[in-house]
């Protein structure tokens, strides 16, 4: 993928307050703000964030606007999409797998787009199920499919290093959309394929 302009951010454009903020929380911990190793890290965590929180500039419809003219009807899955995200409840991440099966009436998007309209939707403070209903809401709207179904597969790390410690417990959600919803025999397919 190439390199994402994130000049024009909200992390971007409330940098400096932003470094501020989270030097002010170094030193409520109790560090010494002015020691060496923590001088630069308020600029580095905000220019962090400016990455992983570039999803609330996501323009959905320039994602999945690249669309063909195709007459495949048939499944397609982009299988195996991995993604890191953050939970909204403890700011930690959480991350693994997503699997996209839709079928298409008239239109194909670029293999490509699914990627990165995972990046886009999961570049955010997130919950696993609205990720996976984001993405297969998003889907229907901007390429009107038959139908999709959309796996994610989570790890997540505020149940790993603290709270319940559970670390290698997995999450995974699902949505359907459509002929998902009615077609049993097409569900099994695109799980028995996500599954090879
Ligand atoms: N449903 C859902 N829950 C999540 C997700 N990410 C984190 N959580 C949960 O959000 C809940 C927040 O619960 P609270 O009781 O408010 O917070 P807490 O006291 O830190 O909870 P513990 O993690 O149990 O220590 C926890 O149960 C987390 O496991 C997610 O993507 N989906
Ligand atoms: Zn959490």
């Amino acid at each position: 993928m190439p390199a994402k302009d994130y000049t024009n951010t909200s992390v971007a454009r409330n940098r400096k307050l932003i470094e501020g903020h989270i030097r002010e929380i170094l030193r409520l911990i109790g560090e010494d703000v002015d020691r060496e190793g923590l001088l630069e890290t308020p600029a580095r965590v905000t220019r962090m964030y400016e990455e992983i929180f570039s999803g609330y500039e996501a323009d959905y419809k320039d994602i999945l606007g690249v669309a063909f003219d195709e007459q495949h009807e048939e499944l397609v899955i982009v299988k195996d999409i991995v993604y890191y995200s953050q939970c909204e409840h403890h700011m930690a991440p959480f991350f693994g797998n997503i699997h996209i099966g839709y079928i298409p009436s008239g239109k194909i998007a670029g293999l490509s787009k699914f990627a990165r309209l995972v990046e886009a939707v999961t570049r955010k403070l997130q919950v696993q199920e609205r990720v996976t209903s984001e993405i297969a809401n998003i889907l229907m709207e901007e390429l009107t499919p038959h139908g999709c179904m959309v796996v994610v597969e989570g790890e997540h790390l505020c149940m790993c290093s603290r709270g319940v410690k559970k670390p290698g417990s997995k999450t995974v959600t699902s949505a359907v959309r459509g002929t998902f919803r009615t077609d049993a025999a097409l569900r099994s397919e695109f799980l028995s394929l996500i599954r090879n």
